[in-house]
């Protein structure tokens, strides 16, 4: 067995260097860049990136809109970084928060013509490592050279593109007793990816029958909901209601998903709050700071259910994808569930917004 990290590992590696304002080296036909993500970027780095070629900063499209820059590349827009431009600037450009209150960034000039694969694969390893969606690019003559001289993790595309799609294999840890308040015959069982990435738990109460649709709830955590009896969302209350309608019957299985803020991590949920505060829903929020409305991947959800030798459901949800996502990765969804709990006066503009945009049931 080889000794060198393979892609999947030095992909995680990569995540690890993103968050430590280390930049990554990603090359594709002969082209290298280094990519560094912004919100860790500091003003040295940021200086010796500037030593090694023409900077240019990728953004998602949706934070383009928000900036009323062009995206000529699709998805992401690609923007010229002034000469004068510090980090203050770059972060400024990444970050929403002081958009009312410093809405001067501009204009924002993109760039047009060439490739931005790698700056796409940037972003994606950004988002993923639940980061602000922009990366400092720098094309560069001899990545192979910089990355060795430099120790830095190499991510040749043609070997990252198709693991960043497919998704990692979950593979079972380990599984104990813990009896519940909602059901004592409870057993929680962990599941761990093999990209280094979040753990997730699926809680089976009982023995559910695996010949049968299982009462089955897919939830995604929810720090402020779940622990804090947050009072902006209906999450606690729909975690504890799913529990209880398991124990009730006897049997279920309630996925908890370390997908926080619907895939984007607290920090970035947490910007999400604070731009709710300024007056943006939940979905503009999100687009705001340059996320899609859900970035969960779903796949996680359908693939434990089938290890754990599921194959249908009685799912209990009120959102459309949510059913549309298990059917396409192979579970049946042979009953709707709705989930109507802990809806207050704070939450409804939420909820409001959830039924308006993500159509979600009533
Ligand atoms: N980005 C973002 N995430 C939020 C916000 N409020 C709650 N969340 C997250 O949204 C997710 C809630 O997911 P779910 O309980 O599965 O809700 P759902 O997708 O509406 O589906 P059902 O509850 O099954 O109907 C959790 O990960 C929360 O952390 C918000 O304002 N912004
Ligand atoms: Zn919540």
């Amino acid at each position: 067995m080889p000794l060198a990290p393979t892609i999947v590992e030095r992909l995680n590696r990569a995540r690890g260097d993103l968050r430590m304002g280390v930049p990554v080296v990603l090359t594709d036909a002969g082209r290298g860049v280094l990519a560094v993500a912004v919100e860790a970027l500091d003003p040295a780095r940021l200086a010796d990136l500037r030593g090694l070629g023409v900077a240019e900063l990728a953004i998602t499209a949706r934070r383009a809109e928000t900036l009323k820059a062009r995206a000529y590349d699709g998805d992401l827009a690609r923007i010229e970084v002034p000469e004068a431009a510090g980090v203050d600037w770059l972060k400024a450009v990444a970050d929403p928060a002081d958009d009312l209150r410093l809405p001067m960034k501009g204009p924002l000039r993109s760039l047009r013509g060439g490739g931005a694969a790698l700056h796409r694969a940037a972003l994606t390893l950004a988002k993923s490592a639940h980061l602000l969606p922009a990366a400092l690019v720098v094309p560069v003559a001899d990545p192979l050279r910089l990355a060795a001289e430099h120790a830095l993790t190499l991510l040749p595309l043609a070997e990252v593109a198709p693991e960043l799609l497919r998704g990692s294999p979950l593979h079972p840890v380990v599984s104990a007793r813990v009896p519940m308040v909602a059901s004592q015959a409870g057993r929680v069982h962990v599941f761990r990816p093999e990209d280094g990435g979040e753990e997730h738990y699926a809680i089976e109460i009982g023995r559910p029958d695996r010949a049968q649709p299982v009462l089955a709830r897919l939830h995604s955590a929810c720090f402020t909901g779940d622990v804090l009896g947050s009072l902006k969302c209906d999450c606690g209350p729909q975690l504890r209601a799913a529990l209880a309608r398991m124990g009730e019957e006897g049997a279920g299985v309630l996925l908890y998903l370390n997908q926080e803020g619907r895939g984007i991590g607290l920090a970035n949920k947490m910007r999400a709050y604070s731009l709710q505060d300024q007056g943006f829903d939940t979905v503009e929020a999100n687009h705001r700071l340059g996320f899609e409305d859900d970035e969960r991947d779903f796949r996680i959800g359908a693939g434990i259910l089938r290890q754990m030798g599921f194959s249908a459901v009685r799912l209990l949800t009120n959102n459309p994808a949510k059913i549309r996502m298990m059917e396409a990765n192979g579970i049946r969804v042979a009953e709707r569930v709705p989930l109507h709990v802990g809806r207050n006066a704070i939450n409804e503009g939420y909820l409001a917004t959830k039924a308006a945009k993500s159509g979600h049931l009533a």
